[in-house]
């Protein structure tokens, strides 16, 4: 039998050698700003003790939230071929599980960011790339947390417990997909990633001073 070459995916990989490494490269900079803030570092702290962790749980939650509220908007309102699925009510799960309790008010949840009519589906995808993407962190975090705190996926670690690297293949095709037919949408999605990181700092920032 002759083997069949597979044409598409070699087409599918190398675009997608295209627009998400663009993405990446030019969100770099946010990306490692936000990574030097008090929660991002906290987690994956030798020195991290439980309270510590309810705090990080609570600041993750308080920026999330917001942002996923405004990317389910969007995608109902711009039907895509784009599955979504929040996270942030693990967060609630793990502080429950490890407290007892969820309190709302722990931190104010911010304010999300303004944009007249919500988000287009350009932008949607710009907030998407930042919540999925921080999944890829899940599998060293979790074995982080295993050792710091003794806490697992199944007892208060499911938020950081990361996602299916099949999903954020998907997710990466999409956006290729995205960008290669619509290439106006494709700085949209770039200045939409870059504020998202913009403005989890900033909560991250306003959180860890108010709790210091
Ligand atoms: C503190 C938790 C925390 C940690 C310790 C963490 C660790 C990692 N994040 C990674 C990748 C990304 N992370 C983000 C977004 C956030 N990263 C953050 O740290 C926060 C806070 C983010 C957003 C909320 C994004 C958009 C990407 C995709 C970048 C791309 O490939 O385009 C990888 C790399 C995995 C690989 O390459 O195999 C690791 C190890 N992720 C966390 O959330």
């Amino acid at each position: 039998m002759t083997p069949q070459l597979p044409a598409e995916p070699v087409e599918v990989s190398f675009a997608s050698a295209g627009f998400m490494k663009r993405l990446k490269a030019e969100t770099q900079s946010q990306h490692q700003s936000l990574e030097q803030t008090e929660p991002s570092r906290r987690v994956m702290s030798p020195a991290l003790s439980r309270e510590g962790y309810l705090e990080v749980l609570y600041a993750f939650h308080g920026a999330f939230s917001p942002l996923e509220s405004q990317v389910r908007e969007s995608l109902d309102k711009n039907p895509a071929n784009l599955e979504f699925v929040p996270r942030s009510n693990l967060a609630i799960a793990d502080i429950k599980q490890l407290s007892g309790s969820f309190n709302p008010d722990y931190f104010s949840q911010g304010d999300a960011i303004e944009r007249q009519g919500g988000l287009s589906l350009p932008e949607a995808v710009g907030v998407m790339y930042v919540l999925e993407g921080s999944k890829l962190g899940g599998k060293v975090i979790s074995r982080q947390l295993a050792k710091t705190i003794g806490v697992e996926p199944q007892n208060g670690g499911s938020f950081f417990s990361g996602g299916k690297i099949e999903e954020w293949k998907t997710f990466q095709a999409y956006c290729e997909s995205y960008a290669q037919k619509r290439p106006e949408a494709a700085d949209t999605i770039i200045e939409s990633a870059k504020s998202t990181f913009r403005w989890i700092e900033g909560y991250f920032l306003q959180v860890s001073r108010r709790n210091r």
